[in-house]
This record gives C-alpha cells, structure tokens and sequence, in this order.
C-alpha cells in the first residue's frame, strides 16, 4: 500500500513481534525499509522470525523481555539505542488474553493481563517517548486495541479494562507530545485468522463460526490488514492524524453501540 522504501532509515519496535498480527506488522515495517527490533519472552520465537525478515532482505532483531518488567523494557530500549542511533516508531502489540467469568477472576488473573497490557504498554510508550522528545524531530505509536474495550465484553474484562486504559493513554499522549512531533494512534482489529486470539479465545466448538456469523462483511481479518492499517499510522502519510482509534472489524460492532 505504501510505497517502497516509506520507512528508509527508520527504527521501529515491536512489542510481540514474535508471532500472530505483530509478527505480520514487523514483516510490513522491514518490507518498507524500516530495522525493525523485535521483544517478545520467547528466545526461540524471536529468533526464527528474525532469522527469517533477513533472510528476506530486511533488517530486524530480537530481545527477549517481558514488558511488564519496567527495567528490562529501559535497559532493551538504550540498548537499541545505542546499537541504532535511535528509535522512530512503537508498536504496542504484545497482549495476553483468556477467558473467564468476572466473578470467578483471581487477582493474579486480573494483574497478569492488566500488566502486559496497559502497563507493558505504558513503560514502552513512556520510556520511547522520553527518548523522541530529547532527541527531536517527531515520531509515532500504533497500539493495538480491541472492541470489547469499547462495547464490553462479560467474559475478558481484564483485557477489555486494559484496552480502554491504552486508548485512553494515546489520547492523552497525544495531546501532550503533539507539539514536540509525536502521533500516538489506536488500531482495533476484529477476530483476525492465524493467530494466538483464534486458538486462545475461539477453541470452544462453534465459537469461531459464531462470531464468523454476525460480521456483516461475511469473513474474519487476516493479519495483513491490519498491519497495512498500522503502517500507514505510523508513516508520514498520516501526518496530521493522532489521538484516533482506528476500528478494523468488517462492521462486526456495528449497531452494538
Ligand atoms: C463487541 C464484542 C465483539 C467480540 C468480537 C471478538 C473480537 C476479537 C477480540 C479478540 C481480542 C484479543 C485479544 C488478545 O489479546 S489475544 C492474545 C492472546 N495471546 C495470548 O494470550 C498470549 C500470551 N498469553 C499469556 O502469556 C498467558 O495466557 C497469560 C496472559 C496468562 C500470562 O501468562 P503468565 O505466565 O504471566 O501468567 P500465569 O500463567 O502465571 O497466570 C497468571 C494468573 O492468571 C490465571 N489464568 C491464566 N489462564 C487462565 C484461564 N484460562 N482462566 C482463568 N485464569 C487463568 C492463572 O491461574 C494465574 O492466576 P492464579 O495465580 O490466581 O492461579
Ligand atoms: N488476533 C485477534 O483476533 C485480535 C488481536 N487483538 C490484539 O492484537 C494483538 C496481537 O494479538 P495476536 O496476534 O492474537 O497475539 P498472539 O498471541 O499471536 O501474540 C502475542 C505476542 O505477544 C507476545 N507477548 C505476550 N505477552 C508478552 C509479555 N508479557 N511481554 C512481551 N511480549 C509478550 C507474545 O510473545 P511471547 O509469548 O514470546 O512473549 C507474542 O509474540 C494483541 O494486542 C491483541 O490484543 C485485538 C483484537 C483481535
């Protein structure tokens, strides 16, 4: 979609760039040019993907940390840093998500998702921030939503909570930071094939043709959608677009709110 060579010289990140929708947008990034850096907790997972954006061509690394860990996220982001000269973009991707009855969520249920999801992205958002500010001359972050942060979602609301706290944060930021060049948007898929929301959240029979069934456009999103809505966000081509939510889900929520 966007031309060739849009991200020359840019670093991005991706949290959860190891497999699923974020495996897909660093594929994207690196494809338009961009070194992309990949975190994730799995070394193994990492490396494959890695292994795999060179020998395609493009330039791209992995580390492994968990985002809820505030100092592994400092200490990755300096060491990328210094390896690169700098970082242009954020994607906050990484999430965790399962199923459970509100009234039966233990607290380390709730704390688990809760911290991947709005703190992971919190200290990434922050800790990039920080460093597109001293350093000057703009950036950009595209977070991942979801639409039970908008409409609610009985069976996910830590994920659901979490999510509204993330749109919320890009909002917020983006009043902030948009006078030192720093666009913060939201992208929110619906149910996407081939990745770990179908086998974590859908495995219960009849669950996926369900949801299949109330999506006005008659088909789930496949991974590459969404990453070509990201990266237009994060180019420059979306200039003057920020503090936006960009729902992706074939009218799936339509009539809901
Ligand atoms: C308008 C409405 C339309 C609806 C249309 C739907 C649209 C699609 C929406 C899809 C949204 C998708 C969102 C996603 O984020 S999908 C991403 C899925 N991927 C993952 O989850 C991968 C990463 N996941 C994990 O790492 C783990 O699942 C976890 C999040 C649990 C974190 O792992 P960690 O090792 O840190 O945690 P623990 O295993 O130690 O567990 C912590 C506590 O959580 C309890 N737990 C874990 N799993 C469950 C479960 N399935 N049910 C209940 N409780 C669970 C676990 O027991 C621990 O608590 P306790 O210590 O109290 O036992
Ligand atoms: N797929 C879908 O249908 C939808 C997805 N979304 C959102 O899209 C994003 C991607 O979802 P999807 O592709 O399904 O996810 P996947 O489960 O396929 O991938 C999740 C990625 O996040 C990483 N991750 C998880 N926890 C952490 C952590 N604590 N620290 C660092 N990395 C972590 C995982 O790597 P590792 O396990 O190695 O850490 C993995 O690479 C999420 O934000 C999700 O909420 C929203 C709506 C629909």
């Amino acid at each position: 979609m966007l031309p060739p060579g849009s991200f020359e010289g840019r670093v991005a990140v991706i949290t959860g760039g190891s497999s699923g929708i974020g495996e897909t947008i660093a594929r994207h990034l690196a494809a338009l040019g961009a070194t992309v850096v990949l975190l994730g907790r799995r070394p193994d997972a990492l490396r494959e993907v890695v292994a795999s954006i060179r020998e395609a061509g493009g330039s791209a690394a992995g580390f492994a940390a968990d985002v809820r860990d505030r100092e592994r996220v400092e200490a990755v982001l300096a060491e990328v840093v210094d390896r690169y000269g700098r970082i242009d973009h954020l994607v906050n991707n990484a999430a965790g998500n399962f199923r459970v009855a509100p009234e039966e969520m233990s607290p380390n249920a709730w704390n688990a998702v809760v911290r991947i999801v709005l703190d992971g992205s919190w200290h990434c958002t922050q800790t990039v921030g920080r460093h597109l500010i001293a350093r000057g001359g703009g950036g950009s972050v595209v977070s991942i939503g979801t639409t039970p942060a908008l409409f609610g979602d009985p069976d996910t609301a830590h994920s659901a909570s979490a999510k509204a706290g993330v749109l919320a944060m890009t909002k917020s930021l983006a009043i902030a930071w948009g006078r030192h060049g720093i666009r913060l948007n939201v992208v929110t898929p619906g149910l996407t094939d081939d990745t770990g929301a179908v086998s974590q959240l859908f495995a219960a029979e009849g669950a996926y043709a369900a949801n299949l069934e109330k999506i006005p456009v008659g088909r789930h999103a496949n991974r590459d959608e969404i990453a070509e809505a990201v990266t237009y966000l994060l180019s420059d081509h979306a200039g003057y677009v920020t503090g936006q939510n960009l729902v992706i889900d074939g009218g799936r929520s339509l009539g809901i709110g």
